[in-house]
């Protein structure tokens, strides 16, 4: 009876079997099942077992490096390394240019444990760090594709756009088509005379500032700010042709992303992704700085539209800078070569981006360098006295290009600053596709680290003098400076090297130049040597420095201009346009185009106009005519008055 029952049941189960219903929703069931693990388990292979399965294979071919941490790949133990190398050195000696190890002390600490090349992890994407020239020139100067621009941080692609440094393939050649003519030798050499106008402008404000410090003829100058407002005006003028206040407005809001980016570097990389605050505030800005973007386009346009209807209809041009190129080939729609709004809009925010800071870092090391070797100063200052004597124009310098290729020292100076503190002190690519990287193999997607700080370090290829200031390595140009001809790696090599480079080294000298012809530099004690990393070189707490007049320099050119507001009773002292920070100190706020007395209650409801510096012609000719309007009006307030005629004052 029992074997009955159960052959009975075995039966029916084996029917059960045989369902075709039964069967069907089984498989279901197991294709379910496969379906929501397989991203789970694509997802653990790509995060956890994928990238040890990868180390593992690079460690074969005696690639190794930091181990990989789930999601957050080598961060961790970079960011211990940053912090405990910020606690540990307070600051170097002025003196010592060895500073990659407090610079990137991650990358430092690992090139002395793992090799030369090794495989760090950021997230969990492979990246190899290596500082073999041999294998950094193979990247560089691929022109196949192999090795492609990715700037993965977020920020950082928000910050660019698929500007020129960031875009890849065709997109890439169009814009570089397009944009190469700005920096033809030509239009460089009109350049210099603008960047010559601004300098001339900064160095009169630095005379001022020596002037009200009295008897000493020094004073103590942030330098860092000055060059980077130089800096920011030279770019704003001569690649957008807009005022210095709006590419002042361009630059805060790059700069505040720029700092984000460099907080993001050392974060955990999913939080790149999320919509954290600091991601929220970074579209924010992104948006704000669009909109400033859009504005100066504009401008331009509707100038370019009002001179058409001027002239009946044909004519106008957007102009010969680079904005005026872009707008030339520019269409709303995406056209054949054409470049889009969009396209336009993410070229200016790199033209902003690496067009400024990078420039101003140059002048500021330069000086920097020149500061603590007084006896270079000393040379590279004959030099440029030599070269300018006879050529002044009324006491001012406007260097043309063929004095500027006369100075040969001050050329070598800025190429061993440009060595010793370059402003891309490391750049990446990523590889598209498997390659074999000088015998290593190399799979897609892998990161390339290209730390030109350690390569212009390298004691086998630079000598026994690297970390030293050694400007006479550039004696017989760059190819011979060291022992390789494709060292120096500054502005990188190949088809993406910075198409800027001829616009950055003339406008240093220029402003150098200048600065050296009127001034002697040194070292303010209140200066610490801490170099950082903020994705260029920059000096920790800023560049004090000490500024002198030089015995035989001209004196400040703007004097103070005793005058009367006409109208009121009231004198007041100021001086004009140039010279803001000391007017405002002598009682009066000057606007770049108003002026206020306010040394008198009254004489607060009183703007006045300066006409020469309206028209932009600065310098400001002699005697110079202004207006008084009544403030109270308003920003726009009308004229009250008959121009007045301001002379020239004797002397300073
Ligand atoms: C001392 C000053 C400068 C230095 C050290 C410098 C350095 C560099 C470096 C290293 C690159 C290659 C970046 C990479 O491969 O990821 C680069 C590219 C670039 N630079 Fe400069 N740069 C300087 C000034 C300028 C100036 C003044 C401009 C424009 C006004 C400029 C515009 C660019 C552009 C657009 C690129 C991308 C080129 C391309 O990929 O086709 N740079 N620069």
């Amino acid at each position: 009876m029992r074997n009955c029952r159960k052959r009975k049941y075995i039966q029916t189960c084996r029917e059960d079997e045989k369902s075709p219903g039964t069967s069907v929703s089984g498989m279901v069931a197991v294709l379910q099942l496969a379906a929501l693990l397989a991203p789970l388990l694509v997802a653990l292979w790509r995060l956890a077992w994928g990238p040890r399965a990868l180390a593992r294979a690079f460690a074969r071919q005696g690639i190794r490096g930091p181990s990989y941490t789930f999601l957050a790949g080598s961060a961790p133990e970079a960011k211990r390394l940053v912090m405990d190398a910020r606690r540990r050195v307070a600051a170097l000696d002025a003196g010592c240019h060895d500073i990659m190890p407090i610079l990137l002390p991650q990358f430092h600490r690992w090139a002395a444990d793992y090799g030369r090349t090794f495989l760090f992890w950021i997230g969990p994407i492979p990246a190899i760090f290596s500082s073999d020239l041999e294998l950094i020139k193979e990247v560089l100067t691929d022109r196949t594709g192999l090795f492609a621009k990715d700037f993965m941080i977020p920020v950082l692609k928000v910050l660019l756009g698929n500007g020129l440094i960031v875009a890849n393939g065709d997109d890439w050649k169009r814009h570089r088509k397009v944009i190469l003519p700005a920096f033809n030798h030509e239009r460089i050499k009109s350049m210099s005379a603008m960047v010559a106008e601004a300098t001339e402008r900064m160095t009169q404000r630095w005379c001022h500032q020596i002037q009200r410090s009295g008897a000493r003829q020094a004073a103590e100058i942030e330098v860092d700010r000055a060059i980077g407002d130089l800096t920011t005006e030279i770019i704003g003028r001569v690649a957008f042709g807009t005022s210095h206040e709006e590419a002042s407005e361009v630059m805060l809001l790059m700069h505040q992303m720029q700092e984000m980016g460099t907080a993001a570097m050392l974060a955990a990389p999913i939080l790149w992704f999320l919509p954290t605050r600091h991601n929220r505030a970074v579209r924010r800005l992104d948006k704000l700085l669009r909109t400033k973007i859009t504005a100066i386009m504009e401008a331009r346009v509707a100038t370019k539209n009002k001179d058409a209807t001027n002239s009946g209809g044909c004519g106008g041009s957007y102009g010969d800078d680079l904005l005026g190129l872009m707008l030339e080939t520019w269409s709303p729609e995406q056209q054949d070569g054409r470049l889009t709004s969009k396209e336009v809009i993410d070229e200016c925010k790199t033209f902003f981006a690496a067009g400024q800071e990078t420039t101003a870092t140059l002048i500021i090391w330069a000086m920097f360098l020149l500061s603590t070797h007084p006896q270079w100063q000393e040379r590279v200052r004959e030099e440029v006295l030599h070269e300018f004597r006879g050529k002044n124009h009324g006491g001012d310098i406007v260097p043309s290009t063929d004095v500027l290729s006369r100075l040969k020292l001050l050329h070598m100076v800025l190429l061993e600053t440009l060595r010793l503190y370059p402003p891309a002190v490391y750049i990446q690519r990523k590889a598209t596709s498997d390659v074999v990287l000088k015998g290593i193999n190399v799979p897609q997607g892998t990161v390339i680290s290209i730390p030109i700080g350690t390569l212009q370090r390298d004691k086998e290829v630079w000598g026994a003098d690297a970390n030293e200031f050694n400007p006479m390595r550039f004696k017989n140009g760059v190819s011979k400076a060291a022992r390789d001809p494709n060292a120096f790696l500054s502005f990188s090599l190949g088809p993406r090297a910075c198409i800027g480079q001829s616009f950055a080294i003339i406008e240093a000298q220029v402003v150098m130049a200048m600065i050296l012809s009127k001034f002697s530099l040194s070292l303010s004690p209140s200066y610490v040597h801490k170099p950082k990393y903020a994705l260029s070189l920059v000096p920790n707490r800023g560049m004090p420095l000490v500024v002198r007049n030089l015995p035989e320099a001209a004196p400040c050119e703007c004097a103070e201009t005793p005058y009367t507001c006409a109208g009121t009773a009231i004198r007041a002292r100021a001086r004009l346009g140039l010279c803001m920070q000391p007017a405002r100190e002598a009682g009066a706020y000057i606007h770049p185009k108003k002026l206020i007395c306010m040394d008198h209650a009254k004489a607060m409801a009183y703007t006045i106009y300066i006409y020469s510096i309206m028209k932009r012609a600065v310098p400001h000719p002699w005697p110079t005519v202004i207006n008084i309007v009544n403030l109270t009006d308003g920003d726009d307030a009308a004229v009250t008055s008959d121009p007045v005629k301001l002379h020239q004052p004797a002397a300073c």
